[in-house]
């Protein structure tokens, strides 16, 4: 991590136009993954803000501790260091840009350049934070856990039913890793395009569990290939995520309205932005 830790206002100096266009340039990768550094740039931003806590007004993207041990070593993120170590580049490029503001931005370029909506970002996450500012273990969910344990870590946050169930939605995105999570595979032939594929498979897939002595997770019985975790499942049970998962699955238009505004409103969750920071539309390259 780069010592300089760029003031509260060194943002105005980045042009973020460009920045945009370097992420989308770091994303391919025909050796890593599925050929894409997307969707874990996707789940950086996504474990970079998601542990705030309305109550306490603690954790988000502001400041990134994410970088910091203990924070860093947390099992939930368990594997993120690919994706920072992919990023660091652009912070000696770009002195002025925070972490916060590289990490969360590196979200919204993955989701656009892989086929997703567009998605409002503001520049302004400061730096200023420190590992005596890392948020305890445990906020992140729980892959293992059920529907209860999802709505208490994502109203937590601040979310509704609606918005933790459009969120959900970049399950279509990537894989889970035995060596990062314990969880394995690719959950559908397309991980690297976003879609409302997750919903689709979920409903119209057979989903068993899966026969080995990893955690336990399903597989779907037709190919034996995809996955869906635990948690994923509570999407399928619980009557209240249904129903959004019955829309998102019949109206991708619908899934890429909501969401957008829930990924715009969890980066940018706990961060007091200064009055006049700009909201970029970024116009997609690919
Ligand atoms: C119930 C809530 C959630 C749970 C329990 C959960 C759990 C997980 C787990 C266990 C993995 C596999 C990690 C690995 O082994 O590499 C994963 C991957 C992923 N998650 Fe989630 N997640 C949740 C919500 C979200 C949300 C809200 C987003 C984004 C908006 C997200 C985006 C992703 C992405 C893009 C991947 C693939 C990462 C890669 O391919 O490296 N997840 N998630
Ligand atoms: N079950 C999924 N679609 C998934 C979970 C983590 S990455 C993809």
């Amino acid at each position: 991590n780069s010592a300089t830790a760029s003031s509260a206002d060194s943002w105005r100096k980045v042009n973020f136009y460009n920045v945009y266009k370097d992420i989308a340039d770091l994303l391919e990768d025909e050796n890593y993954d599925d050929g894409s550094y997307g969707p874990v740039f996707v789940r950086l931003a996504w474990h970079s803000s998601g542990t705030f806590d309305t109550k306490t007004k603690t954790g988000g993207s502001d400041g990134a501790t994410i970088r910091f041990a203990p924070e860093s070593g947390h099992g939930a993120n368990a594997g993120l260091d690919a994706a920072r170590a992919r990023l660091e580049p652009l912070k000696k490029k770009y002195p002025n840009i925070s972490y916060g503001d590289l990490y969360t931005l590196a979200g919204v370029v993955a989701v656009q350049e892989l086929g997703g909506p567009t998605v409002r970002w503001r520049p302004g996450r400061s730096d200023y934070k420190t590992a005596a500012d890392c948020t305890p273990d445990g906020r992140l969910p729980d892959a293992a856990q059920g529907a209860g344990h999802v709505r208490d870590v994502f109203y937590r946050m601040g979310f509704n039913d609606q918005e933790i169930v459009a969120l959900i939605g970049a399950h279509a995105l990537g894989r889970c890793h035995s060596t990062r999570s314990g969880y394995e595979g690719p959950w559908n032939a397309s991980p690297t395009v976003f879609t409302n594929f997750f919903f689709t498979e979920l409903l119209d897939n057979t989903w068993v569990p899966k026969k080995w002595n990893g955690p336990f997770q399903y597989v779907d019985k037709n190919s034996g290939a995809f996955m869906m975790l635990p948690a994923d499942m509570a999407f399928k049970t619980d009557p209240q995520f249904r129903k959004y998962v019955d829309k998102y699955a019949t109206d991708q238009d619908a899934f890429f309205a909501d969401f957008t505004k829930a990924f715009t409103k969890l980066l940018e969750l706990g961060v007091k932005f200064p009055e006049d920071a700009p909201v970029y539309e970024f116009k997609t390259l690919e």
